[in-house]
C-alpha cells in the first residue's frame, strides 16, 4: 500500500482520483512547522502541496520512501527541486490547470486598480457617496507592458488586446515570430519600463527575476505608471514600489503575491492607490478542480512506475516523442548495465550515439536510462531517472550524446562508449519491429544477442576449440545455454562470444573457462 500525503486543501476531485486507487492511502494533513512534517514525512510515498507547505531540503532529508512530490499548481519554489532530484524524487506540477484563473485575476486586478473599486466601495460602505476622489483612466489606446510572455503572460495580452490595449512584452525566451503571431512586440526590459503605462509581471521568482522590477526599474519608468504583480512576491522590490508610490511615479500597483507570504503588514497596505489579495490567483473553483486532478493522475502514474508528463525534474516529453521513445528505455537501460559489468577501472567517459529513427528524436531520456542502468549495477544508492544524471556528474563521468544522422544497417541504434582510465568497451543495440530489444555489436563485432537474463560474455581468439570447451564446461555444471553468439571481424583474429544461459556461470567454472587456449577473458553479466 502506498501513502499518498495532501497537504494544503487540494479539491475533492484529486482525492477521490486517488482514493479509487486500491493501492493507495491517502492522508490528509493539517498545517505543519518543518519539524513536524520531518518526522512524519519517511512514512508516505508521496506527497501533494499548493504553495503553504514547503517541501525544504531538510524535510526531503527525512522523506526516505517518497517517490514524488507533486504541486497542484505551477509555482515550484515552495519545493527545493535540487535536493529533491538529487534524492531521486520526482517532482511534477499541474502546470496548465490555473492559466485562466491567474489570467482574469490579473485582469480583474487591472481594472479593479484603474477604477480605484475597492476604494470606492469601502467610502460607499462607510456611508460617503464620493465621486470625486475616484477619477479612473481608461485601457484603450495605453501601453501594457507584460514582462514574461509564458502561458498565463500571453492569455493576458490576448484579453487586453482584446481591450484594445498595445501589448509589448519582455521574453528573451520567446521567439520573435511567436511574439509576432500573438500581435505583441518584443523589447528589451529597459524600454518596455520607459514605454508602459501598464506593467504586469508573469515571471516566476527565480535567481535571475529577484528585484527585476526594483529601484532602477521604476526609474525608468513613465510617471503615473500602474503596476501589477500576481506571479510571484520579491520578482518586485516592494520597499523600492512603496517608494516609487510615495513619491508619485507610480499611480498605482497591485499585488497578489508577496515577498513574505503570508503577510498581514506591510507598509503598502497604508497606501490609498494600493490593492492587493491574498494570493487568490489560482482560486478559482474550475482552476482547483484542474489542478488537483492532473497532479492526482500524475502521483498516481508515479506511484505504478509510468511516466508523468508534468516532471520539472526530468525531461518531460509530449505524448507523441514518449511514443516513439519509450521502447528503447529498456534497451538503453540495459546497455548501460552491460557496459557497467564488463568495464573495469574507474569511469570516465560515456558516449551514447543515437543514429536512424533516433538521430532527429529527443532522446534525453534514453540517455537518462543508459545511465540509470550503468550507475544502478555499480552504486549502492537509489538510482532512478530523476537522480541518474546528478549522480554521474557528481561522479565526474563526462557524459557525451551524439546523434549522428548516418542510417547503417539498423533502421534506429544506440551505441554505448564507455571509457575508463583502465578499459574501453561499447556495445549497440537496436529495436527490431517496434518491440524486439537486441544487442548487435560488441566492441564493434557484430553478434544478435536477445539481452535478457543471464549472460557469459567470453571475448577470445578466432580459432578451433574454443567454442566446444566453453559449451562443454558450462553444461558439465548443468547449466542450460539458451543462446549463443560469436562474433570476429577477420579470420584468426580477435572474436567475441555472447551466451545466454539459464543461471549465472559459478566463479570455478569461469576460471576453467579462462584457462582455455585462446580465452581472453570471461564474464557474467546479468540484465
Ligand atoms: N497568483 C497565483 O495564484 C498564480 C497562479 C498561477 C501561476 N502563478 C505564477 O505565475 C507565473 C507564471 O506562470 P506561467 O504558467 O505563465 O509560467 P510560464 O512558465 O508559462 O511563463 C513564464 C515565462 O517567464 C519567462 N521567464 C522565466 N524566467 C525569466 C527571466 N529571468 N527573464 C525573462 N523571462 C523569464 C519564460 O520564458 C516564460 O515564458 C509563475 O511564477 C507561477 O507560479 C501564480
Ligand atoms: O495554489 C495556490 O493557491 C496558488 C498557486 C499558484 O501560485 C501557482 O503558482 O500555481
Amino acid at each position: 500500500m502506498k501513502k499518498v500525503l495532501v497537504m494544503d486543501g487540494v479539491a475533492e476531485i484529486g482525492l477521490a482520483a486517488l482514493r479509487r486507487e486500491p493501492d493507495i492511502e491517502v492522508v490528509i494533513g493539517e498545517k505543519m512547522s518543518e519539524d513536524e512534517l520531518c518526522n512524519v514525512i519517511g512514512e508516505y510515498d508521496a506527497m501533494i502541496v499548493r504553495s503553504a507547505t514547503k517541501a525544504t531540503a531538510r524535510v526531503i532529508e527525512h522523506a526516505s520512501k517518497m517517490i514524488i512530490i507533486g504541486r497542484a499548481g505551477v509555482g515550484i519554489d515552495n519545493i527545493d527541486v535540487a535536493a529533491a532530484t538529487a534524492k531521486g524524487i520526482l517532482v511534477v506540477n499541474a502546470p496548465d490547470g490555473n492559466t485562466i484563473a491567474a489570467t482574469e485575476h490579473t485582469m480583474a486586478m487591472m481594472l479593479a486598480l484603474t477604477r480605484n473599486i475597492p476604494q470606492a466601495w469601502a467610502t460607499l460602505r462607510a456611508g460617503k457617496w464620493d465621486k470625486k476622489s475616484f477619477m479612473g483612466v481608461e485601457f484603450r489606446n495605453k501601453v501594457l507592458g507584460v514582462i514574461g510572455l509564458g502561458r498565463i503572460g500571453s492569455a493576458v495580452a490576448k484579453r487586453a488586446q482584446g481591450m484594445e490595449m498595445k501589448v509589448v512584452a519582455y521574453d528573451p525566451y520567446i521567439s520573435e515570430e511567436k511574439a509576432e503571431s500573438l500581435g505583441i512586440q518584443l523589447l528589451p526590459l529597459e524600454e518596455l519600463f520607459k514605454q508602459a503605462d501598464f506593467i504586469t509581471n508573469h515571471l516566476p521568482l527565480t535567481k535571475e527575476s529577484k528585484y527585476i522590477v526594483g529601484e532602477k526599474a521604476f526609474s525608468l519608468m513613465k510617471d503615473g505608471v500602474r503596476l501589477v504583480n500576481c506571479a510571484r512576491g520579491g520578482v518586485v522590490d516592494e520597499q523600492a514600489l512603496y517608494a516609487a508610490m510615495k513619491s508619485g511615479k507610480v499611480a498605482g500597483a497591485a499585488l497578489d503575491v508577496f515577498e513574505k507570504e503570508p503577510t498581514t503588514e506591510s507598509p503598502l497596505f497604508e497606501l490609498n492607490n494600493f490593492i492587493g489579495t491574498p494570493h487568490l490567483g489560482a482560486s478559482t473553483e474550475e482552476a482547483q478542480l484542474n489542478v488537483a486532478f492532473d497532479v492526482a493522475v500524475e502521483i498516481v502514474a508515479a506511484l505504478k512506475g509510468d511516466f508523468v508528463k508534468n516532471a520539472v525534474n526530468i525531461p518531460s516529453l509530449s505524448p507523441k516523442v514518449m511514443a516513439v521513445v519509450k521502447p528503447y528505455l529498456t534497451l538503453a537501460e540495459k546497455l548501460g548495465k552491460f557496459v557497467a559489468q564488463l568495464v573495469g577501472g574507474r569511469t570516465e567517459k560515456i558516449e551514447i550515439t543515437y543514429s536512424g529513427d533516433l538521430a532527429s528524436q529527443d532522446v534525453a531520456p534514453i540517455t537518462t536510462a543508459v545511465l540509470k542502468g550503468f550507475l544502478d549495477t555499480i552504486l549502492q544508492e537509489m538510482v532512478n531517472f530523476v537522480n541518474a544524471p546528478t549522480l554521474a556528474k557528481e561522479r565526474g563521468i563526462n557524459v557525451i550524446q551524439q546523434q549522428a544522422g548516418e542510417e547503417g544497417d539498423y533502421a534506429n541504434l544506440i551505441t554505448v562508449k564507455v571509457i575508463s582510465d583502465k578499459d574501453e568497451i561499447s556495445v549497440a543495440g537496436t529495436i527490431f519491429g517496434g518491440t524486439d530489444p537486441r544487442f548487435v555489436f560488441i566492441d564493434g563485432y557484430h553478434v544478435d544477442a536477445v539481452p535478457e537474463g543471464h549472460m557469459l560474455y567470453v571475448p577470445h581468439t578466432d580459432k578451433p576449440k574454443i567454442i566446444g570447451p566453453v559449451a562443454n564446461l558450462i553444461g558439465a555444471h548443468d547449466i542450460n545455454i539458451s543462446g549463443m553468439q560469436v562474433g570476429r571481424k577477420s579470420i584468426g583474429g580477435k572474436a567475441v562470444m555472447l551466451l545466454n544461459v539459464d543461471t549465472p556461470v559459478p566463479e570455478e567454472t569461469m576460471a576453467e573457462i579462462a584457462k582455455i587456449d585462446g580465452v581472453q577473458g570471461v564474464k557474467n553479466v546479468s540484465l
